[in-house]
């Protein structure tokens, strides 16, 4: 199937008068990989016309990171959404998602200053924003978002149940490579000893969770054993958080902690800031 493609709000509107029945909107950034195919196949799942979203938002990335260099693989991506399915793509330009710099923003609150919010100060303003916008120019029915950006997810769910926003949001488990490193469009920058090093992310979540049955600390220190390894690797693994955290407000738990929880984990290979992380459950000693 050869999908619309929509590049201004005219062609985006008159795409999606055109559709019938429900619809299901993919947001991502482009550079589109088998977590992105993942996710479009997951939308198909949940309504009749699945419309995937193609844009590097400037208002998520800060001063000094990768927003010029970030890749930009139009072509290969409307090849992705034809071969998976897509009705529809909208693609815009900076000029048409924003045609006046915005005054009035999305705050993300708290929540938003915590874990990646305290690496990247800013980034979920920005991308509430952003998503917030998205919504409001396609009205789909139904969103999907990959777990792999769990923070993301979790303040995606609470900006759209705080603000009653009529999108119904879902969650699609992360996509990794065989040996356990998480699909990333940012994978792409790194060479093959930065990839080594950056297996250590996956490696220690699952450290963590072969660790998890003997409590929340427990697991916390068998995942920092392998991050420590990882620092005196060449090239070294710079890491910004190892965290163990609630999954709906991502603050974080402490060794008392039963039910669920995330362990989270980001860090810098070189230039290139990777994030990964594991659902975990606690339970009480006797089930555990
Ligand atoms: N490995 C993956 N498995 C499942 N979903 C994923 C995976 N990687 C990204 N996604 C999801 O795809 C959507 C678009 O993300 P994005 O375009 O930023 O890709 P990305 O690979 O996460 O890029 P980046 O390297 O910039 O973090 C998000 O909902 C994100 O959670
Ligand atoms: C949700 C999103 C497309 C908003 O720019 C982005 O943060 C992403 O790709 O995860
Ligand atoms: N994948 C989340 C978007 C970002 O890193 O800016």
């Amino acid at each position: 199937m050869t999908p619309v493609i929509a590049r201004t709000r005219a062609e985006l509107a008159a795409a999606r008068s055109r559709v019938q029945g429900t619809l299901a909107l993919v947001p991502t950034m482009g550079a589109l990989h088998e977590g992105h195919r993942s996710l479009i196949r997951a939308a198909r799942e949940h309504a009749d016309t699945v419309a995937v979203s193609v844009f590097v938002n400037p208002l998520q990335f800060g001063p000094g990171e990768d927003f010029e260099r970030y890749p930009r693989t139009l072509d290969d991506d409307l090849a992705v959404c034809a071969a998976e399915g897509a009705g529809l793509v909208f693609t815009p330009s900076r000029e048409v998602m924003y045609p006046a710099e915005p005054q009035v923003t999305i705050r993300s609150g708290p929540m938003g200053e915590r874990v990646e919010g305290i690496t990247r100060p800013g980034h979920f303003d920005g991308m509430l924003t952003v998503v917030m916008k998205l919504f409001q120019l396609v009205r789909p029915d139904a969103a999907i978002f990959g777990e792999k950006d769990a923070q993301q997810l979790a303040m995606i769910r609470r900006m759209v149940a705080d603000l009653d926003v009529p999108v119904r949001v879902v969650g699609a488990p992360t996509v990794r490579e065989p040996d356990g490193l998480a699909l990333s469009s940012r994978n792409r920058y790194l060479s093959e000893p930065e990839r080594r090093t950056a297996l250590s992310l996956s490696r220690a979540l699952r450290a963590g969770e072969d660790a998890s049955a003997a409590g929340p600390a427990a697991a916390v220190e068998a995942a920092r054993a392998v991050l420590d390894k990882a620092a005196a690797e060449d090239p070294p693994l710079a890491l910004d958080y190892l965290v163990l955290v609630d999954p709906a407000t991502f603050t974080e738990i402490d060794d008392a902690h039963r039910g669920p929880a995330v362990l989270a984990v980001a860090g810098r290979v070189g230039t290139t800031h990777l994030i990964d992380n594991l659902p975990l459950r606690f339970g009480s000693p006797k089930e555990s």
